[in-house]
């Protein structure tokens, strides 16, 4: 019949170690640091499709604005092209279309009646008159001009003369969004060349067929404008949507993580951490205490006669005791730093950092007693309940490493068991001096155990 072991009062409340359901260290702050890097990462590449996006649509609305001046200009010089093929073409004489003082023709105006007079229109009057006619309109505008006009009117605008110079430089044609009065418009330019008919007017200025002559412009003053706005928009609601996934992603992630690690990491049986997670432990704080100077103890706990105890309440009151052992364990350990952890089978061990020898000895001894005064009863003990026999070392401000101070706490173990059990011995190697540190032995004097029930 297995004993009724009462539990810990050591246990759970105002416990400092590191139990299944506690934070663990470092893991999460790892993984909010990767999340933090690839939900930057993620924006950064979206905030690139904005850029790309915008830069698009600006040249979208370019090249459709480029068309629209390129197919008015074509219009145009099909029309004077007609007109020249006609030589010119005669229209009525009004108050606004009165006879062309540039066009040396005899044949100019033709009187045909009283009322009705007919001047001639050749293509540069013609395309002033659709110029002007097009500037009553709100539209496309447009501007024959040349750096060399035969009506001073027909002057180049410093745009057009920078596109008529470039012209004769060889190039093709010229087109810029330019920003007016208060919105954005488009300007286009091609130049004129000089064609058979246009000799007729032209020749006398010295013009040979193939020369540029001047050019038309074509001025778009209103360009619709591409919707920023939308791509803007669109854009915040991807981000949104995937860094909602990402966090989403993360934290199922995080949460998966943190499953597998503790499964990794805790002792199933005790709910401590076990040797993994302690060797972990107590290879970071050894490194901590080297850095800053600080010393660390090490305690290893053997619960004394355990095969005794398993043979005679069976395996199962084993595991309960291991359970109330590990409880009682959590429940002596008072500071923030202090970590206990399952070593294996029916050992334990406690790391104390900041934690000189002597001080580490006192802390084993009150874990020794509170044990004993627990009270599971354990018949074939010679103590009549269950003990534990503890072996203490400490490192003074990263002297040894890890596998050095485990030797030493397991040597101290191994004499603690030879000298009877139910004791805490500490290591036996001499100590480095330091001033006001005492011995080993003047710290074993200093205990006063064993203690019997
Ligand atoms: N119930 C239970 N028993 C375990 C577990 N792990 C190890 N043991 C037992 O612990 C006992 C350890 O026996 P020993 O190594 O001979 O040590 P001991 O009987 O405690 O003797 P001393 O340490 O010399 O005092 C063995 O019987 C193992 O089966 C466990 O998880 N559960």
């Amino acid at each position: 019949m297995p004993p009724q072991i009462p539990p810990s009062p050591h246990g759970h409340a105002g416990h400092r170690g590191i139990l299944e359901n506690s934070p663990l260290p470092g893991s999460a702050t790892s993984v909010s640091l990767k999340l933090i890097s690839i939900i930057s990462l993620w924006l950064l590449i979206v905030a690139a499709s904005l850029g790309w996006n915008l830069e698009q649509a600006e040249r979208h609305r370019e090249r459709l604005a480029l068309e629209a001046a390129r197919s008015f200009f074509q219009l145009l010089v099909l029309t004077r092209r007609w007109n020249a093929e006609h030589g010119g073409v005669y229209v009525p004489v009004t108050e606004q279309t009165q006879p062309n003082p540039y066009l040396k023709d005899p044949d100019r105006d033709i009187q045909i009646t009283n009322d009705l007079t007919l001047t001639k229109v050749n293509p540069a009057y013609m395309t002033r008159q659709l110029s002007e006619l097009a500037q009553k309109n709100a539209g496309a505008q447009f501007h024959i001009t040349s750096l060399n006009p035969i009506r001073p009117s027909n002057a180049a605008l410093p745009w057009e003369a920078d596109a008529l110079r470039a012209f004769e430089r060889g190039t093709k044609e010229f087109g810029q969004v330019f920003r007016g009065d208060d919105q954005w418009g488009y300007r286009y330019m091609a130049p004129l060349v000089t064609e058979k008919p246009c000799l007729k007017c032209h020749a006398d200025q010295g013009y040979r067929e193939g020369d540029i002559r001047g050019g038309i412009s074509v001025t778009l003053p209103r360009l619709t404008s591409p919707n920023s706005w939308a791509l803007i928009g669109s854009h915040i609601g991807i981000a949104l949507c995937g860094t909602l996934l990402i966090l989403v992603m993360g934290r199922l992630l995080i949460r998966a993580y943190d499953g597998l690690r503790r499964q990794a990491v805790f002792d199933a049986l005790t709910r401590i951490p076990n040797r993994r997670f302690f060797i972990e432990q107590l290879v970071h704080e050894m490194r901590r205490g080297r850095r800053e100077h600080l010393p660390l103890a090490l305690l290893i706990c053997d619960i004394d006669y355990f095969k005794g105890y398993n043979d005679t309440f069976g395996h199962q009151a084993g595991d309960v005791c291991l359970q109330r052992v590990a409880e009682l364990l959590q429940g002596c350990l008072r500071r923030g730093g202090d970590f206990c952890a399952r070593y294996g089978g029916e050992e334990f061990v406690v790391i104390l950092p900041s934690t000189e020898l002597s001080g580490a000895a006192r802390i084993g001894e009150q874990i020794r007693s509170a044990l004993v005064e627990l009270g599971i009863p354990h018949p074939v003990s010679p103590h009549r309940v269950i003990t534990l026999s503890i072996g203490v070392a400490c490192d003074r401000a990263g002297e040894q490493d890890h596998e050095a101070l485990i030797r030493d706490a397991d040597e101290a173990l191994y004499r603690a068991k030879e000298q009877g059990r139910n004791r805490v011995e500490i290591q036996a190697t001499p100590l480095t001096k330091h001033k006001g540190q005492p011995s080993a032995a003047a710290i074993q004097g200093d205990l006063s155990h064993p203690s019997e029930p």
